[in-house]
């Protein structure tokens, strides 16, 4: 099966976000990601809800977020208004995850947990018939062009057998440090959609850089 790629436009050229975006589609992004960081959950701070919403009246591709942020209950319904089409929360960041992730599948957008590297996969265990996406951290959130965190893939691994335990065929999100050395080993351990930022984006040729990590 052809891998999925999802450009993270936090290794985008913000002052051209727009030309940025129809770059990537052009060639060939399957779904847009979209990383919003708070300052305080994570120690950087990106965009917001008027960033999506701008994206949503530009583009037609799936808006993925990715919320990098503290009690992001406080912002589910500002970013679903915006055009959200999937929403990721952390299951460290969310003191009531459950009722987190009904606010988002209230909504009708589909409802993802993001864990860091170091939190167990349990987590997710009791609240798994609620999700629709799982996202592993392979880097620690916060910053693009960090390395990848080589022990994530066990962590992939057991990720996919508790979700097989479970019967649930759901994807399981990959992002930080996605390239063309990593691709393939989260996708052997159960990984099934694959962010890139810095490996699109520091491309010049960002079809062949995404042919090359869907492996076609
Ligand atoms: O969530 C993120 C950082 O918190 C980014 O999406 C991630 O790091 C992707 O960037 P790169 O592919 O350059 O590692």
């Amino acid at each position: 099966m052809v891998r999925r790629i999802a450009p993270s436009l936090l290794a985008a050229n913000f002052a051209a976000l727009a030309s940025e975006v129809e770059s990537v589609e052009q060639a060939g992004a399957d779904i847009l990601h979209i990383d919003v960081m708070d300052g305080q959950f994570v120690p950087n701070i990106t965009m917001g809800t008027n960033v999506v919403s701008a994206l949503r009246s530009y583009t037609s591709s799936e808006l993925d977020v990715h919320l990098m942020v503290e009690r992001p209950d406080r912002f589910i319904e500002a970013f679903c208004e915006a055009g959200a089409d999937c929403i990721s929360v952390h299951a460290e960041a969310s003191p009531h995850l459950h009722r987190t992730l009904q606010l988002i599948k209230e909504k009708k957008v589909k409802a993802g947990v993001a864990l860091n590297p170091a939190t167990p996969i349990e987590v997710i265990k009791h609240v798994i018939d609620d999700i629709d996406f799982l996202l592993i951290m392979t880097v620690n959130p916060g910053f693009g062009g960090q390395s990848f965190i080589p022990q994530m893939i066990h962590k992939i691994k057991e990720a996919r057998e508790l979700l097989n335990a479970f019967g649930k065929e759901i994807d399981i999100e990959v992002d930080g440090g996605i390239n063309m050395e990593t691709i393939e080993a989260c996708e052997e351990a159960g990984a099934t959609l694959f962010v890139a930022g810095s490996a699109v984006f520091n491309e010049k040729d960002r079809a062949f850089a995404i042919n090359q990590l869907k492996g076609i």
